[in-house]
């Protein structure tokens, strides 16, 4: 069996970045820039003011100075006439600066009287005034490829006139579920039978992703049902089963998805939860066999999924970020596969602590419940003391501290 850094290198070295699309900026949010953008033209456009006050030559001006008001510029119409000395023009923020102007004086230190106004500090030369191109210049490389691109960004691109983008698509995801004790949610579960949870549980990861998911429903036990959804399934770019990837007799997804053309990379990882766990490709869609116990499936779309996903969506860091954090309770050692252990991260007087879950059974929906972080463990370890600082996978950010 192959350890868990060697089965997520084969990963990694297997899904390929998606081609590029064009995607209009709102579209384009949580996506990755796959070309650098370039600004249309120079902002500011010209130079122009900070603030609501006045505009003058700042020149030999000092508090008490008089000046003769001439005009007014609101922001969006740039004053044609040449500003004299002696003279000012009252300018609203964002408004071009007249020419022969170059200070501004907010309103508040300027003693207004009828047509003339009193200055109340002496100015100093070029004040309040936001110059041309301090944004940036017409040409520029505004974001190289490889952003993923948030608020920030999209507010930046639209500012620059850039109204499209080229970036990695979502991926399209199938998702199957697969066991004849399954059925989905709505109808009580009759004798033996359980919820479908693992679709949900996944849909909402890979919506997470920013995936487009195709939930391909409940595949029966049964080579032709399992073969059909299969085939559907193999017309996206990723396939996720759950469920049937054991050894059992009813576990039949391996063989139906290599009568439908997979060639697996790796099937079982010395890891708990997650050993059964299948990967290969089938054409150019991506596979993954996940375990169907609950936590088992989880743990794998952590380990394999999203860093999958990531890749292909064009993202440079793929793998769970992670954290130095103290572990707040002992972990018992002995295992052969190297465990990932679910919990809660807790934040104290600047340190994070992270709680082991009481619950970590891969059968349960509830040893997820709450949970922020994994913790790896090795295989054969001693075990790990309370009070060791260990470094943690994180699902979510960790909490924060309120000001
Ligand atoms: N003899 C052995 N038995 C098992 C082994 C083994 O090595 N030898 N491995 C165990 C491990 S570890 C895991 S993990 C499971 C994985 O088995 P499968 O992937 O074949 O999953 P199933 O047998 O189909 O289901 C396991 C469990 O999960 C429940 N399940 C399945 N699908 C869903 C779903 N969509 N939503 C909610 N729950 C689901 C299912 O009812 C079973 O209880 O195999 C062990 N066995
Ligand atoms: O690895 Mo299984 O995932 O222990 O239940």
């Amino acid at each position: 069996m192959i350890t868990y850094d060697e089965a997520i290198k084969r990963v990694l070295e297997t899904v390929k970045v998606l081609p590029p699309v064009e995607e209009t900026i709102e579209n384009a949010l949580g996506r990755v820039l796959a070309a650098p953008v370039c600004a249309r033209w120079t902002m500011p456009p010209a130079d122009n003011s900070a603030m609501d006050g006045f505009a003058m030559k700042g020149r030999g001006l000092k508090a008490g100075s008089e000046l003769q008001v001439v005009g007014f510029v609101p922001a969006g119409r740039p004053l044609t006439q040449e500003v004299s000395d002696g003279e000012a023009v009252r300018i609203m923020t964002g408004a071009p600066i007249p020419a022969g102007c170059d200070t501004v004086v907010p309103m508040e230190e300027a003693e207004v009287d009828g047509d003339r106004i009193q200055l109340c500090r002496t100015p100093r030369p070029g004040q309040h005034i936001r110059p041309k191109g301090e944004e940036f210049e017409e040409g520029e490389t505004l974001l190289s490829p490889g952003t993923p691109l948030y608020a920030g960004e999209i507010a930046l691109l639209a500012t620059a006139g850039v109204a499209t983008v080229q970036v990695y698509p979502r991926p399209r995801v199938a998702l199957l579920a697969t066991g004849d004790e399954l059925v989905e949610l709505g109808a009580p579960p009759g004798p033996g039978q359980i919820i479908n949870s693992n679709t949900y549980l996944l849909t909402a990861r890979l919506r997470e992703e920013g995936c487009h998911v195709l939930p391909l429903g409940i595949a029966r036990d049964d080579q032709h049902d399992l073969g059909d959804k299969i085939a559907a399934g193999l017309r996206l770019d990723v396939l996720i089963t759950t469920g049937g990837v054991s050894i059992g007799d009813r576990d039949l997804v391996q063989d139906v998805l290599g009568q439908n053309g997979f060639s697996p990379i790796f099937w079982r990882v010395k890891i708990k939860p997650g050993k059964p766990v299948l990967f290969g490709t089938a054409g150019d869609t991506a596979v993954f066999g996940l375990p169907g116990n609950p936590a088992a499936s989880a743990s794998t779309f952590e380990l394999f999924v999203r860093p999958a996903l990531r890749r292909m969506a064009g993202f440079i860091d793929t793998l769970p970020p992670r954290l130095k954090v103290t572990l707040s309770t002992a972990v018992d050692g002995g295992e052969k596969r190297q465990r990932f252990l679910w919990g809660t991260l807790r934040e104290d007087q600047g340190s994070y602590y992270f709680d082991p879950s009481s619950r970590q059974s891969s059968g349960q929906n509830r040893s997820l419940q709450g949970a922020q972080a994994l913790l790896p463990v090795p295989a054969d370890s001693p075990g790990i003391a309370a009070g060791t600082s260990v470094e943690v996978l994180l699902l979510r950010q960790p909490p924060g501290q309120s000001l």
